[in-house]
Formats: structure tokens, sequence, C-alpha cells
């Protein structure tokens, strides 16, 4: 070899290693990264993450590791977990600037589910949306709702009171004509409605999809340029079947309201609203692409978080105030005594009720703490790096508020398991100061749709209160039928960051907080008198 060529060789050897050298230095003297399970050499903390529970899991990890905050990452993708109230909103509000982004999910866009702006980069178009949502469900802008909500918690009193048994698929159709008749001004008359029908699929195959191992896609991104006729493309064709029927989902609604407007018998709605003005006033098309983009985010997070039986074993929200009613036949007694002597068992309650109910604004704001409907958020991703507490977060970081370790944090909420309402008055009865819902999340990226969601959820409580006494159910021999403790791991399954190549794109793993294991409970709704039957009825 010729001596210029052997320098050169020499020369490339010595420069390796000089950045070589020169990034063992750079790691020594960076910041370390925050506490959390020891990475092995090329897989990381691939087998750390939890297969189960991840809130609890985190939790104990924090014990373990001492930290509030915990760090973990598996083949490029790193992840933050806060398990404190005070560092999540550090983090998440104070630095909203930085942590207001959220990872990218290859897989969305197979689905069709990239109109969904929840799912949103933080930028131009999500600043967009998130404007308009604002305007329109703001708390004050929000009470233009109010006669929909009422009407649609009284067609569910009056299920419940035609067919109890059925109380998962009255949850559904509370929550899908809430979304139809608020978004669209449509109304869904049966559970058969193809807008009902299309919906409930498409939510359904598209969160099969999300199961960990279900679809190779959620592994390796680049897949998703495999064909549909490839074979063995099975998650990919069942992406594209997801695709059409959120399309469908999309569209129908849509022609509806546009046909109801061309008859003239269009009836107010966020979309239709537009639709008036657009008519009279015109619109771009990016004005009216977002209008649809959030009719249907709303639509599509209003599902799952109301409904029980949308994503097949999903326990909702509205499912476990039943379960903690059931359960709970003390606080459902004093919570009846409140609101008879409110409305005098003569009308149901109304939202004007609100103030003279604190003992069911306090069931409102503890089946939240108990059984937040998402654990652990949806995570937001950092987008330069950061340095908190000493340590180094690194750009890219998904950062996850543990809001279930929140809410169950001994210090703050003594007994923190039990369901109390109590916990939330003062020493002189009065209702305390403890009113942010953590469910809700953090930020600039906090739920858009909690004004809505808190008074769907209060009038439902205090009205299905006031009319039914919920029990558990009983067997052929009169026995009360046990409901499973397995129904508290309500949400709390599993989230791991499974392997991807790039640093900012995670698994869809994460929406399994949506998704929980146990079976449908049993439990059993009684009219508590002639007179409130005749309430229920008549709708009053
Ligand atoms: C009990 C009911 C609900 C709970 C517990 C809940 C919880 C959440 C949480 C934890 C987030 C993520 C916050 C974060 O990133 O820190 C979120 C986002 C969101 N929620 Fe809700 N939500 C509820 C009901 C609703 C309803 C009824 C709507 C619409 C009508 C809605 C619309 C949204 C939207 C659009 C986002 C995305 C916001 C963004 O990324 O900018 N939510 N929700």
């Amino acid at each position: 070899m010729p001596d210029s060529i052997a320098m050169v060789y020499a020369l490339l050897a010595i420069l390796g290693l000089k950045i070589f050298i020169d990034f063992l230095a750079r790691a020594k003297a960076r910041p370390p990264y925050p506490p959390g399970p020891k990475p092995k050499p090329l897989i990381g903390n691939i087998f750390d993450f939890p297969a189960a529970k991840p809130a609890l899991c985190y939790v104990d990890w924090g014990k373990k590791y001492n930290s509030s905050i915990l760090y973990a990452e598996a083949l490029g993708n790193r992840v933050l977990i806060v398990n404190n109230r005070d560092d999540a909103i550090e983090i998440f509000e104070k630095r909203a600037r930085i942590y207001s982004d959220r990872p990218v999910i290859p897989i969305l866009k197979l689905m069709g589910w990239q109109y969904n702006f929840a799912f949103f980069q933080y930028g131009e178009e999500w600043r967009q949306h998130r404007k308009i949502s604002q305007q329109n469900f703001n708390l004050k802008a929000s009470q233009k709702y109010y006669p929909i909500q009422v009407k649609k918690v009284h067609q569910l009193l009056r299920a419940l009171h035609d067919t109890p048994e059925d109380f998962d698929t009255h949850n559904k159709m509370l929550s899908i004509s809430l979304a139809m008749e608020m978004m669209y001004g449509l109304e869904v008359k049966s559970i058969q409605d193809p807008c009902v029908a299309i919906a409930d699929e498409a939510i359904k195959l598209g969160t099969d999809l999300l199961v960990p191992g279900s679809s190779l896609i959620n592994t390796f991104p680049f897949l998703q340029h495999v064909p549909t006729w490839f074979p063995g493309a099975t998650s990919r064709k069942q992406a594209d079947i997801v695709r059409c029927l959120t399309e469908e989902m999309i569209r129908i609604p849509v022609d509806k309201m546009k046909t109801a407007f061309e008859e003239g018998r269009a009836v107010p709605s966020f979309f239709t609203d537009f639709f008036e003005k657009k008519q009279n006033f015109g619109a771009s098309k990016e004005e009216e692409q977002a209008m649809q983009n959030i009719a249907y985010t709303f639509y599509g997070v209003l599902l799952p978080i109301f409904c029980a039986q949308c994503f097949h074993q999903t326990i909702s929200a509205t499912g476990s105030f039943f379960y903690f009613m059931a359960v709970n036949p003390d606080v459902q007694k004093k919570a009846q005594a409140e609101i008879d002597r409110v409305t005098g068992s003569t009308r149901l309650p109304t939202f004007n009720d609100r103030t003279s109910m604190p003992y069911v604004e306090a069931i409102y704001r503890e089946v939240m703490r108990l059984r937040p409907p998402l654990p652990i958020g949806v995570p937001h991703r950092l987008i330069e790096d950061d340095y908190f507490k000493g340590y180094l977060i690194p750009e890219g970081t998904a950062v996850f508020a543990n809001i279930w370790a929140m809410t169950h944090d001994e210090a703050v909420y003594p007994d923190a398991f039990s369901f109390k309402p109590e916990r939330f008055f003062d020493e002189e009865g009065v209702l305390n100061d403890d009113d942010r819902i953590l469910a809700y999340g953090f930020g600039r990226r906090i739920c858009v749709g909690k004004h809505i969601a808190s008074s769907t959820m209060w009038l439902m409580i205090a009205s299905v209160i006031a009319c039914f006494d919920i029990t558990k159910s009983k067997d052929e021999n009169g026995n009360d039928i046990d409901i499973n403790d397995d129904i508290l791991d309500s949400g709390l399954l599993k989230w791991a960051p499974y392997c991807f190549s790039r640093p900012n794109v995670y698994s869809l793993d994460f929406l399994l907080p949506y998704l929980s294991q146990q079976a449908k409970f049993m439990c059993s709704f009684k009219v508590r008198s002639p007179a409130v039957k005749k309430l229920i009825v008549e709708g009053n």
C-alpha cells in the first residue's frame, strides 16, 4: 500500500478515535437523564416498559428510583413520565412553548385519523383548529349546547327506565347522539343508524390495530409502504378498511346536514352555523376543512370517553360513575337527599341547580379523580433539549403526565383508593377549592372539550341519581352479584414505546389507556318512585 494511502487510513483512524473520545467526554460532561431503569445495550429499556397497568408501574418506578420524574428509552424512543402535579404544571404549563407538540404516529394516516386534531403537531394548523374550538366551546359559548345536553340526558333516563339491562347501549346512544346533534344538528334515533354503526366499527377496528403485536406497522413504520395486495399485509388491509369507514364517518353527517340545509330543515349546530355563514358570506377551503375536522374530532373523542362499549372493553366516565354508585349506596342516598331538597322531587335537575348541589359536584370530582378516563393522558413531545431539576431531557422525548399517580397521591388525597366525595369539603362543610380536574390534562393541549364534558357528566350524574337507585345485580337466588374489583383497572393498561426507527415516532400503544380488559359489570337501575317515573316519562 502506498505511503500516502496508509497515511489517509491512519488519519481517518485517529479522527474516528477522536470523535469517539469526544462523544464519551460529552456523554460524561452532559447532565444525566432523569432516573429510571438502567437501559441495556442496543435495546435500551424495551423490556422494562410495563405490559399492563402503566400508571401503577410508573408509580412503582417513582418509589424505586426515588424520583417524581422517570426516564426510559428504547431504540431511539425517549419517554419521560411525570408522576407529580407540581412537576406537571412546571413542565406542561410554565414551559408550554417546548412541551406542546405530539409524537408522530404513522399509522394514523393509513387509517384516515390524521384529521383528528388531537394528534396534530404543534404548529399553525393545530393553532387554527384549537382557536376555533376554544371560541365555540369555552365556558360561556358551550352553554348554547345546554338544551341538546338536557334532551340527550333525558333520553338516557327514559332508556334506563325502559331497558335498564342495556345501560352500555344507552351510554353509546348518549355519546353518539350528543355529538351528532351538537356538531351537525342531526338526530340519531336508534343504535341501528348507519352513523352509529360506521363510527362504532371504525373505532373498534382502528383501536384493534393499536393493540401491541396486532400490527408490525406499529413497530416498523417502513411497512406502511407495503401494498395491500402483498401477502401477509393484513394490518395494512385493515387500516385501509378503517380509512374507508372513517371517510364515511366524516362524509355521511356532512352530507346529511347539507341536505337538511337545502330542504330548509337544518337545526342550529356547530357545523350548520358555519355552513349558513359560508352560504351568506363565503369561507375559504381551509376554513371549511378545519370546521369539518373539528366536528369529526369532537365526535370521535366523545365516543370513547362516554361510551362504555365503543372500544369494546372500555369502561367510560359514565360507566365508572354507575360502578361507584352500585358499590357506594350511602353516597347515593346522601346525594338523593341533596337533590330532593333542591328540586322538591317535583322536577328533574337542571344546570341552574349546579351550585346548589355541592355533594353532586363532589361526586363528579371524585369519579374523575379515582378513575381518570385517560390515566396517563395523551403524550406531549418536547421540541428542544431541556433541563429540569438538573437532568437533561432530550429533544423528541414523549412526555406523559401520570394523571392517575397524581390523583392517587396519598399526601394530597389521604385514603386515596376509597370513593369519598366528602374529601372535597372543608371543615365548615363548604365545597373546597380543589376544583381542577386533572383528568383533562395540562397546558396548551389540555382537553378543549372539558366544559362540554363537565356539564354533560354533571347533568347525567345528577339526573340518574335523582331518578334511580343503582344497586348490584342479583343472581337467581336473590344474592348480590359481586362486582369484580378488576373494574378498578379501568384504563390503566399498557403503553410501551416499542421499537421505532425515527426518534420522534412512537408506538400507537400510547392510545391503549383507552382500552381496558375487564368484562362488562352488572348493576341494576330501579326507578325511585311512581312520581319520579312520571318525571322520566314526561322528561321534566
Ligand atoms: C370525561 C371526559 C373527558 C376527559 C377525561 C378528557 C381528557 C382529555 C385529555 C387527558 C386530553 C389530552 C390533554 C393533554 O394533552 O394534556 C384531551 C384532549 C382533547 N379532548 Fe378531551 N376529554 C374528555 C372529553 C372531551 C370531549 C367531550 C371533547 C369534545 C367535545 C374532547 C375533546 C378533546 C380534544 C379535541 C382534545 C385535543 C386537544 C389538543 O390536542 O389540542 N374531550 N382530553
